[in-house]
């Protein structure tokens, strides 16, 4: 019979973790079933969770200065029969961790979907492939680039940057996630802009650029709005899939309507993803959620920008995205936030080729305005891809010697 398997980060002041387990794997599916009549117990069988492993930890270090007392720590492995779910991101996440979530020091820190159950998620639309057959870039880590201060500013001023950050040479630019539907710069005429404006630069440098115009608004809205945006010429959208939930996303990349890429932005991931105690770990929410729902790219944040994660925590998101599966495509991982060129060694060192470098203050900043900084950043890529001396290379390069005067650079370890 066809199954998921979660895992469990536990803090408990019980000593014993297999009861635990047995507790869980039994409270979620069937409740207490042993006093019920035998015929009703075998009926039950079926649907009871089963603890597939149960491995203790050793004490984490900084126990005393978060935990307080002494306590048990383990990773409790339980898996649930498909019989006792749809084959549905809801259903699923219910199932493994909806009143479990409420219930004490618990994190769920792994989700396995089986073979059977994988099928029922296409994953991404594109993924890492069909995104370079489109941008015809196959050899490298991609540049993107976010819109900043757009927020009170018309369309001239949305049609200006745009065209700097394509002439400079990113592959992709993408909204803020938080512009969203506004008089003075409307989804639609962003849009419409924007496929006029990359068809300009395209004629000029032969490069092709991706724009992902933020979808938001009301979620009965979105189907309609990303379809609108697909007949207007859009070529990809960015969508904040946690403010909506990651079944929405999978409508969204489900639907022949709309066939454009579809870039994940982790805003609210942090109340979900943090904590050491509780939560979703980072690579099931952002990792493998979001490439089941069809993230074609899933941005987070780097290990060394202005919002740090953990760097193992980054490469397991990374990991997650694009571990070889049979039937699902991968999923673009996307280190970003305060991303300058002097990290493009370090994020090369942990991404590697198939990643997209993103940046919004390190390609505006740079004091040649962000044609100048897409050029470092397409120059500091050239660099690390090619394995030249970042430092020598830079001083032949004037865009990049500029943009590692101003914010240094990183080399790595
Ligand atoms: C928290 S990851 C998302 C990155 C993002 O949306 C952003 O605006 C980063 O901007 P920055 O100027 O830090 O590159
Ligand atoms: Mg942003």
């Amino acid at each position: 019979m066809s199954k998921i398997t979660a895992t469990y980060l536990v803090h408990d002041k019980k000593e014993n973790l297999q009861k635990k387990a047995e507790g869980i794997a039994l409270g979620l599916t069937v409740g207490s079933w042993t006093d019920l009549p035998q015929l009703e117990q075998e009926q039950l069988k079926k649907h009871k969770g089963n603890v597939e492993e149960v491995i203790e930890l050793p004490e984490d270090p900084r126990a005393d200065q978060f935990l307080g007392s002494h306590r048990t720590r383990g990773l409790l492995k339980i898996s649930y029969p498909s019989a006792n779910f749809s084959n549905d991101l809801p259903a699923i996440l219910t199932t493994v961790f909806g009143k479990l979530s409420l219930d004490g020091e618990i994190k769920l820190v792994d989700l396995e979907f089986d073979r059977d159950l994988e099928q029922h998620f296409p994953g991404p639309k594109f993924g890492i492939t069909g995104i370079r057959d489109i941008i015809g870039v196959h050899n490298r880590p991609l540049v993107m680039s976010i819109f900043k201060g757009v927020l009170g500013k018309d369309l001239s001023f949305f049609k200006q940057q745009l065209y700097e950050q394509a002439l400079g040479g990113v592959d992709l630019v993408k909204d803020d996630e938080i512009l969203f539907e506004n008089p003075l710069t409307p989804f639609e005429e962003r849009v419409k802009i924007a496929k006029e404006v990359l068809k300009s630069v395209h004629e000029q440098t032969g490069e092709k650029t991706l724009y992902a115009v933020n979808l938001t608004g009301r979620t009965s809205e979105l189907r309609d709005k990303a379809r609108r945006a697909a007949e207007l010429g859009a070529n990809a959208l960015l969508f904040n899939v946690l403010s909506y939930g990651p079944d929405v996303l999978q409508e969204l990349a489900e639907d022949k309507e709309i066939p454009l890429p579809i870039m994940a932005h982790p805003a609210l991931s942090g109340a979900i993803g943090s904590s050491s105690l509780y939560g979703i770990g980072y690579s099931v929410l952002l990792g493998k959620l979001l490439r089941y729902a069809g993230a074609d790219l899933v941005l987070f944040p780097s290990p060394y920008g202005s919002v740090a994660l953990d760097r193992n925590e980054t490469l397991s998101i990374a990991e997650s995205l694009t571990t070889d599966r049979i039937s699902l495509n991968k999923s673009f991982p996307v280190p970003s936030a305060g991303i300058h060129p002097g990290l493009t060694p370090v994020l090369f060192n942990d991404f590697g080729l198939d990643s997209v470098i993103n940046a919004g203050g390190g390609i505006h900043g740079h004091p040649d305005g962000a044609a100048g900084g897409a050029r470092a950043f397409r120059q500091a890529i050239d660099a690390v891809v090619k394995g030249k001396d970042f430092e020598s290379f830079a001083e032949k390069h004037t865009e990049l010697q500029k943009a590692l005067e101003l914010w240094g650079g990183v080399p790595v370890k």
